[in-house]
Order: C-alpha cells, then sequence, then structure tokens
C-alpha cells in the first residue's frame, strides 16, 4: 500500500471523531465497524469481543515473527464523555478543523480517539515501510472507560482471550503538556465516587433549630471544603504534584422541595444530598480516609448516610501501591524513553496521573503499564468544553508512536526477553 497523505490522515481521524460514542449512550456498534473497516486497511487480524451484551471490544492483532515473547498492548477506549454542545464553538462531533490554527475540534479529540487512530496510523506506515515486528502488537478498543471500565477492561483482564495474549507492557492514554516535552504516568490516582445523604427535621423557613437535613450537611460540606484546601495548598505552594494529593469535588448539590414553580422557600427539606468525586494517590492511607469519611464526612451520629458508587483499589494483587517502575529496573522503561527521543521527542519526568485510566485494571493484575498520549504545546482540555486537537501534533504523534512500536516490537538486548533469549 501507498503511504497515506497527510490530508487523507486528518480526514480518517475526523470521520472517527464524527462517531457520537458520549456516555451514556456511545454508538459502539458505529465506532467498531469504523475501526474494523480501519484495521483491515493496516492489514491486523481482528475480532470483536462481546464480554458484556452491547458493550463490543475490537481486539487487533499484528503478529509477529516469535509469537512466544511477551507482546505489547496498545490501549484505547472509544467512548467519551457527554458535553454541552451548546457552549461549544463548534459542535462536540463536528470535527470541525479551523483551517487559521490548525485545530480540530471534537469531544474525543484528546480523549482519546486521537490515540487510538494514531496506533493504526503508525502501524499502517510500519508496514508499508516493511517493517514485522518480532513479538506480537495488540491493539484494543474499549468501550466504557468514562463510566469505571467495569465491562470493558476490568472483565477483559479476566477473559481467557487476555490471559492467552501473553501481554508483557501495556500503554495507555496521558495528558497533553503545554510545552515541548511529552508527559508519562507510570501510576495513577484511584477514583472513589460517593454520595452523601442527609435526613433531618423538616421545619418553618422561619426557624433557627438544630438537626434540619440541610445543617447536617452543610456540616459535611464545610470539613469537606477544609480538608480539599488543605490538598489543594500543597499543590499551589508547589510542595506536591497534582497527582501526589487527594483531590476532593462536589460532582452535584441536591434538596429542596420542588414545584412545577420553582423550589419552596419556606420550608427547610428532610433530604439532601451531595454527590463527590475522590481521587487518592497511590500510597494513601486508605484506613485514614475511611475513617475521615465515617467519622467526619458522614458520620450516622448527624444522620448521615454514605454509598460508593466507584470505590478503586489503590493496591495491586501484591498488595502493593498499583505503580509501574519508571527507571532501569524496568527493561521497558528505557526502550519507551529511547524511543521517544529517536522521534525527536523527549519524556517529562514520570508522573502520577492525576485523574484514572483503565491502566490501573492492567497494573492491579501486576502489567507494567504507561500512560502516554503524545499531545504537546497543547491546553489540557479533556471533559471542558472547545476539546481540541492540533493537527500538526496529531501528526508528529504518529511518528512518536512508529518509533515507539518499532522499539519495543524489536527483540532486543535487554532484560525484557531474557527467558527467550535463553531459548534462542
Ligand atoms: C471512575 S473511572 C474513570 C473515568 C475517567 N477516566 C475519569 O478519570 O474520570
Ligand atoms: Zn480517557
Ligand atoms: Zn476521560
Amino acid at each position: 500500500a501507498s503511504p497515506s497523505s497527510d490530508a487523507e490522515v486528518i480526514s480518517r481521524f475526523q470521520e472517527y471523531l464524527r462517531i457520537d460514542t458520549a456516555q451514556p449512550a456511545p454508538d459502539y456498534a458505529a465506532a467498531v465497524a469504523f475501526l474494523r473497516g480501519q484495521a483491515d486497511a493496516a492489514g491486523l487480524e481482528a475480532s470483536t469481543l462481546e464480554l458484556v451484551a452491547g458493550k463490543p471490544l475490537l481486539l487487533l492483532r499484528w503478529p509477529g515473527r516469535r509469537p512466544s515473547l511477551p507482546s505489547v498492548l496498545l490501549n484505547s477506549h472509544t467512548d467519551v464523555v457527554p458535553s454541552e454542545p451548546h457552549k461549544w464553538e463548534h459542535p462536540p462531533f463536528s470535527a470541525a478543523l479551523d483551517e487559521a490554527s490548525g485545530r480540530i475540534y471534537a469531544r474525543g479529540s484528546q480523549d482519546m480517539k486521537c490515540v487510538g487512530m494514531q496506533y493504526l496510523e503508525a502501524i499502517r506506515r510500519l508496514r508499508s515501510a516493511g517493517f514485522i515486528p518480532d513479538r506480537d502488537i495488540y491493539l484494543t478498543f474499549v468501550p466504557d472507560e468514562e463510566i469505571g471500565g467495569h465491562d470493558g477492561v476490568e472483565a477483559f483482564v479476566k477473559s481467557t482471550e487476555f490471559k492467552e495474549m501473553n501481554v508483557g507492557l501495556v500503554l495507555d492514554e496521558g495528558l497533553p503538556s503545554l510545552g515541548e516535552e511529552y508527559r508519562v504516568f507510570y501510576g495513577e490516582r484511584s477514583p472513589w465516587w460517593l454520595t452523601i445523604k442527609a435526613k433531618g427535621a423538616p421545619g418553618h423557613g422561619a426557624k433557627l433549630y438544630d438537626g434540619s437535613a440541610m445543617e447536617n450537611l452543610m456540616k459535611s460540606v464545610e470539613a469537606i471544603r477544609k480538608f480539599r484546601t488543605s490538598q489543594f495548598d500543597l499543590v499551589k505552594s508547589g510542595a506536591k504534584a497534582e497527582g501526589d494529593v487527594v483531590s476532593v469535588n462536589f460532582a452535584y448539590l441536591k434538596a429542596g422541595t420542588p414545584t412545577p414553580t420553582g423550589f419552596v422557600m419556606n420550608l427547610q427539606p428532610s433530604e439532601a444530598e451531595i454527590g463527590l468525586d475522590i481521587r487518592l494517590p497511590p500510597g494513601v492511607h486508605i484506613e485514614a480516609m475511611e475513617r475521615r469519611l465515617a467519622e467526619e464526612w458522614a458520620p450516622s451520629s448527624r444522620n448521615l448516610t454514605f454509598e460508593f458508587k466507584q470505590k478503586a483499589s489503590v493496591l495491586d494483587k501484591f498488595g502493593k501501591p498499583a505503580v509501574t517502575p519508571a527507571d532501569s529496573s524496568n527493561s521497558w522503561w528505557p526502550l519507551l524513553e529511547e524511543a521517544v527521543k529517536r522521534a525527536g521527542g523527549k519524556l517529562g519526568k514520570p508522573e502520577i496521573f492525576p485523574a484514572s485510566t483503565d491502566a490501573r485494571y492492567f497494573r492491579e493484575i501486576g502489567l507494567p503499564a504507561f500512560g502516554f498520549s503524545p499531545m504537546a504545546n497543547t491546553p489540557i482540555l479533556l471533559h471542558d468544553h472547545n476539546e481540541f486537537l492540533s493537527k500538526d501534533e496529531y501528526l508528529k504523534g504518529i511518528g512518536i508512536y512508529e518509533s515507539i512500536i518499532r522499539t519495543l516490537a524489536t527483540l532486543k538486548d535487554s532484560n525484557v526477553d531474557e527467558e527467550s533469549r535463553a531459548e534462542l
């Protein structure tokens, strides 16, 4: 096959971006149909796993010369978060290309349809250059990352299909950087999503009394905010990085007595509720956090109850913080560093990803996983309005992956393949 022009490459990216895969009703069928076509064009073996009905996971394989070597898995999720279309300059599924700036606007342009397509484009290029991998290269396009990955990667890592892949290293998503260096992540914070519900005595809106639902809940809000400030101050002062503190944010507030014409103003409600998004860094004192929650934020003595909607484990199966060594003790690490360098890029200091990704499920079972999305000179717009990626950064990223895949796929004189070399 002849190499594609930049215009063709960009229009394929736009085509993927135009498929509405927003939660909570992603069009997975359309995404998988499109991606299967791309896989064909890249000459990859494809199978669709439906571990959960209606949630297809597309598994692609580029067979290596020595399939007994540990494989490399390039993961990306197909779903995206919802948006508020009327607040965008260009509709979120238009993938509008602003000619002056070269920006492509779309939900998923950074998170993370870019990465999935860049993997595929890089493989096309490597193939047309005649490259053949030593080890198997797998690509997964997974559902439901944005709602916790339970019917996606969490189920996948338990499947026989996954076990048969003999994965040695996983690459998953990262974040853009404003500068020239690419960010890379060796671990991430664990998400806790929870609701706190308050009950209390209802009463006249003019009456000052103790024990109303609002008062019970607002005392928690004050305690939570105080803790939030203490953590945020550590980041503001530069003492800690964003990924190294506990974040707590209010996802919603719900209370009051609604009527068709608005909320009742002179009635103190008997119930009130908040939703919290908490992120815990690896190595956090879990018991202390659980105690804080049960004793300060949602004590039953104040008529409060809490319920987890999402409670990821912070530890791996060995009971250790689930992080991937990003130093010479991990033979994959220098390969990744070297590969980016060879493509003219540079990695920044390895960080803890401040949000959460499917990489946690791989790290939990003891696999090394790095978070990396090649987007330099780009503001962080994941989950934000007007998410965009510039055409040039996107194209540059393909070159970076070309180098990464070439390097990781090639049997090297490194401990990665110690056993296999002994066989030779
Ligand atoms: C709770 S699963 C993670 C979903 C999404 N990636 C986030 O960080 O919010
Ligand atoms: Zn993502
Ligand atoms: Zn996301």
